[in-house]
């Protein structure tokens, strides 16, 4: 069946949840919560790998791999940071018929299986910094309504844990892996994102502060964390034992990060781009950037016309793009322009008699639907400028319309219809958690509590004498509010 049964701005659920089968990304389990990824999902999350895993190369990161087990007492050893995590833990509690000993849990996050190694690894300063990534699937048994790619149970992510002699390095490398963040989503995903702080009450209770990309879904008028970067300060140096001797041979515990991106990118790309003919796909992360097509015709040269498309695709992979050819018999061209259009291929190119005849290939963009006719002589540089004008492109609108979605407000009736109208909230603020956890209360629905989202790097102008739209009292900086996935 080809075609959308949902429109995007109808029923934006149903439509995602068909926009990800459809595009061949996802294929539904028969365990709620979890999905499987099929090759047009996983070469896109292969793209974003490849560019990552180069950079932080640069940043001296190491791979490793730990163990997908943890312990109950070792698990058990971040209290305060774990009790509020408790129900989302997946345990293991029998082989076979028998019970184990003690049940062992499937990780959610590795900091408490690691770092009882790092305090064994680092002994002096020589030592460090230590630098720790690895890629892995993750367990958290959440019960909010799954969605592919947005919250699943399982799912795929890269976690950097780091530890320093100092808290300047550990500063910077927050701020250095956060870049990347911006960078995996602005430059590869085409989706715009905020740079900033998380509050207090929403970071990382284990650490010392949360920075955090964050996106936004204009259909529902939701935030989503995109990525983030923790400065966890000293708390796990102490209850780990993670020390070193310093140059004065004087002991010190050590200044740790920890920063993950996860599978949810890739949803928030296609909420961001899709549309009504399925998905559409940033260049940068499509598995196939140009798909061509043979357009036969009754009594045409059949084979003059594939050999065009076969040399137009060796062409351009030997320029480096990723371009396929679908010569599928038993499929007319219609239903392949619907097919790669549902799978979101950035530009289609079509050869017909008459292309051939004039030495010409069509070229139709997923983005806008434009069809231009070009010289098959210029195809590289015309497809270059092409893939690179759509990619930018994407980025543009996706800005321009999470831009006309951000409602600066000043008081608590201002606040309350941005909210009803699925705004992007830039509100002043007095930065105190009572008052975060009483919009909290006072937003409670079923649609979920307001929160803050994140107090942005990049502050507005706060005119002396602004006051907190929440509590009336002196408002120290503009957060980001809303509702959030
Ligand atoms: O967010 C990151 C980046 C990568 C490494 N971890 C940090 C903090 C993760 C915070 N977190 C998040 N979710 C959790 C869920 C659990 F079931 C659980 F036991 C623990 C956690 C938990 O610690
Ligand atoms: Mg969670």
């Amino acid at each position: 069946k080809l075609g959308m049964a949902y429109k995007k701005d109808d029923n934006f659920g149903e439509w995602y949840s068909e926009v990800v089968v459809n595009s061949e990304m996802i294929e539904y389990y028969d365990i709620s919560g979890c999905y499987i990824l099929r090759p047009w999902a996983m070469e896109i999350w292969e793209l974003l790998k490849e560019f990552f895993d180069a950079e932080i190369k640069k940043l001296k990161l190491k791979p490793y791999y730990f163990p997908l087990f943890v312990t109950e007492n070792v698990l058990q050893k971040e209290k305060d940071h774990i009790e509020g995590f408790a129900p989302e833990v997946a345990w293991v509690t029998k082989s076979g018929k028998s019970d184990l000993e003690a049940p062992i849990a499937i990780r959610p996050t590795s900091e408490t299986v690691m770092y009882p190694y790092f305090s064994k690894w680092i002994r002096s300063h020589r030592d460090l910094p230590l630098r720790c990534n690895q890629w892995c699937n993750v367990v958290r048994w959440e019960f909010s309504n799954p969605t592919p790619f947005i919250r699943s149970r399982e799912f795929l992510w890269q976690e950097g844990h780091t530890a320093f002699a100092t808290k300047e390095e550990a500063d910077e490398e927050v701020l250095q892996i956060l870049e990347l963040y911006r960078r995996i989503y602005e430059e590869f995903l085409a989706v715009p994102v905020s740079k900033g702080r998380k509050s207090e009450m929403e970071k990382f209770a284990g650490g010392l502060y949360t920075t955090s990309v964050e996106a936004f879904i204009p259909n529902t008028g939701r935030g989503i964390q995109g990525a983030t970067s923790h400065c966890l300060g000293q708390n796990f140096a102490k209850m780990f034992d993670i020390t070193f001797e310093n140059e004065k041979g004087a002991r010190e515990m050590v200044w740790q990060n920890s920063w993950a991106y996860t599978t949810r990118s890739i949803g928030v790309m296609v909420m961001t781009h899709g549309d009504d003919k399925g998905l559409v796909l940033p260049p940068r992360v499509a598995p196939i950037q140009v798909i061509v097509i043979p357009v036969p015709y009754k009594d045409a040269d059949t084979t003059a016309i594939k050999e065009a498309c076969e040399s137009a695709v060796y062409t351009l992979n030997e320029s480096g793009f990723r371009a396929d050819l679908d010569t599928r018999e038993n499929y007319s061209p219609g239903w392949k322009y619907s097919h790669w259009e549902m799978k979101g291929v950035p530009l289609r190119i079509e050869i017909g008699p008459k292309d051939l005849a004039n030495q010409q290939v069509r070229i139709v963009r997923r983005d806008n639907g434009l069809k231009v006719d070009i010289p098959a002589a210029n195809l590289v540089e015309e497809v270059k400028a092409l893939l690179d004008e759509i990619q930018a492109n994407l980025l543009k609108t996706a800005k321009e319309k999470r831009d006309a979605c951000i409602e600066v407000i000043h008081t608590w009736d201002e606040f309350t219809t941005a909210l009803n109208n699925k705004r992007l909230i830039l509100a002043p603020w007095c930065d105190e958690e009572e008052v975060e956890k009483d919009v909290k209360a006072r937003t409670k629905g079923d649609l979920g509590a307001a929160k803050t989202l994140c107090t942005p790097f990049d502050q507005p102008e706060l005119p002396e004498g602004t006051l907190c739209f929440a509590s009336g009292k002196p408002a120290k900086k503009w957060s980001f509010w809303g509702r959030s996935y």
